[in-house]
């Protein structure tokens, strides 16, 4: 008899495919990154791990094995065959390629729907009832054709859109206040990246608007120029890039903070990407990221926030710019 079999007195047969189980493809920095907040923060019982690098993504994986001792323990296994991901309550999509440079958007956008039509079905194939949570870039136009090719319905298609540039936002916002980021609130909303939009009507701590003290806070007008602050999300951004050649660590956080409010389906409210269709005016098949309550439905609700005229005439602005990408794409 084999030691197992005289140290265990079985009782009943475990349960295999565990209820939290999340796939994730593309092991690079922003994947390792999600991965190992996922499994830190004790999120998934379960996570999978596709690329197509066979030898960096065994590697990944038998790195992040040998650190389970130290984490409330979870299955990690890792295929170039998508069969691994079966069963996935939720797919991360981080896989694609980064804009060359001197590269247009655009043609970053065909590369990557490309590399999308390899990934996508496949995910659905294995994972009929999984939520897809693009953050390959660019983020708005990915979570658009992860949508279409997947054929998934709209409130199980989430984009990360947003969500980092909100968190770079109210970092920077508590660096001038001298307070706690998670007690400063302010939402960026619109496109991810250069072209996000401030909602400055509604930034606020403790329920105080800045603006109730300041009204000119977030214009040219502005003596304290708080319209910096999102100047700085942006520059930030390439400020890391320069930096370390890439970002990783504040979105794999704010990717398994999605990733536990929907598994958890605790109602929480982030500033993701969605199909925005039909909200302030926009009438494009567009995804752009507005206030949205996730839960194990994935999107529910998205919060109908009082905009300027200005904050809605420059979501619509990338409602246009993103139809326009979207009408060149051949899916
Ligand atoms: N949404 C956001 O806020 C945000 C923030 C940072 C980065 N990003 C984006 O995330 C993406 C990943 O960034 P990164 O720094 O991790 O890039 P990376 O190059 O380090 O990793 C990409 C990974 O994808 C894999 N891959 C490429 N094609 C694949 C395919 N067909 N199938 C499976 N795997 C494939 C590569 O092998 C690589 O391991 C980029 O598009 C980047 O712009 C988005
Ligand atoms: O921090 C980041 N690192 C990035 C990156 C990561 C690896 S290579 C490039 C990065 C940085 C700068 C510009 C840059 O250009 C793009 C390119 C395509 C695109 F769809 C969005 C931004 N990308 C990807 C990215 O989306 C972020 S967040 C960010 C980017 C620009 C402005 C504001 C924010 Cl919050």
């Amino acid at each position: 008899m084999s030691v197992a079999s005289q140290l265990l007195s079985n009782v009943a047969e475990p349960v295999t495919t565990s209820g939290a189980k999340v796939s994730l493809v593309g092991v690079g920095q922003v994947g390792m990154a999600a991965a190992f907040s996922v499994l830190t923060q004790g999120i998934a019982s379960e996570l999978a791990l596709v690329d197509m690098m066979a030898d960096k993504l065994k590697g990944e994986m038998m790195d992040l094995q040998h650190g389970l001792t130290f984490m409330k323990n979870a299955k990690v296994t890792a295929s170039t065959d998508y069969a691994i991901t079966a069963g996935s309550k939720i797919c991360i999509v981080t896989a694609g390629a980064r804009q060359r440079e001197g590269e247009s958007r655009l043609n970053l956008v065909q590369r990557n729907a490309e590399i999308y039509k390899g990934i996508i079905p496949q995910l659905v194939k294995y994972s009929p009832d999984t939520i897809l949570l693009i953050v390959s870039n660019p983020v708005d136009v990915l979570t658009y054709v992860a949508w279409k090719l997947s054929g998934l319905p709209k409130n199980r298609v989430i984009g990360s859109g947003t969500n980092l540039d909100s968190s770079r936002f109210r970092f920077l916002m508590s660096e001038r206040l001298g307070l706690a980021p998670s007690s400063c609130h302010g939402w960026i909303i619109g496109e991810h990246g250069d072209t996000s939009v401030p909602v400055w009507s509604g930034v606020n701590v403790a329920g105080v608007r800045l603006r109730e003290i300041n009204p000119l806070v977030g214009t040219a007008e502005d003596p304290e120029n708080w319209s910096q602050l999102h100047q700085e999300v942006v520059q930030s951004a390439y400020e890391v890039i320069k930096l370390k050649g890439y970002t990783s660590w504040a979105i794999g956080l704010s990717v398994a903070t999605l990733v536990q409010t929907i598994l958890r389906n605790t109602n929480n409210v982030f500033a993701v990407s969605t199909l925005i269709q039909g909200e302030h005016g926009i009438n494009e098949e567009v995804f752009l990221s507005l206030p949205c309550v996730l839960g194990e439905n994935g999107v529910t609700n998205i919060i109908r926030q009082p905009l300027k005229a200005e904050e809605k005439a420059q979501l619509q602005k990338s409602a246009s710019t993103l139809n326009e990408v979207q009408s060149k794409l051949a899916l």
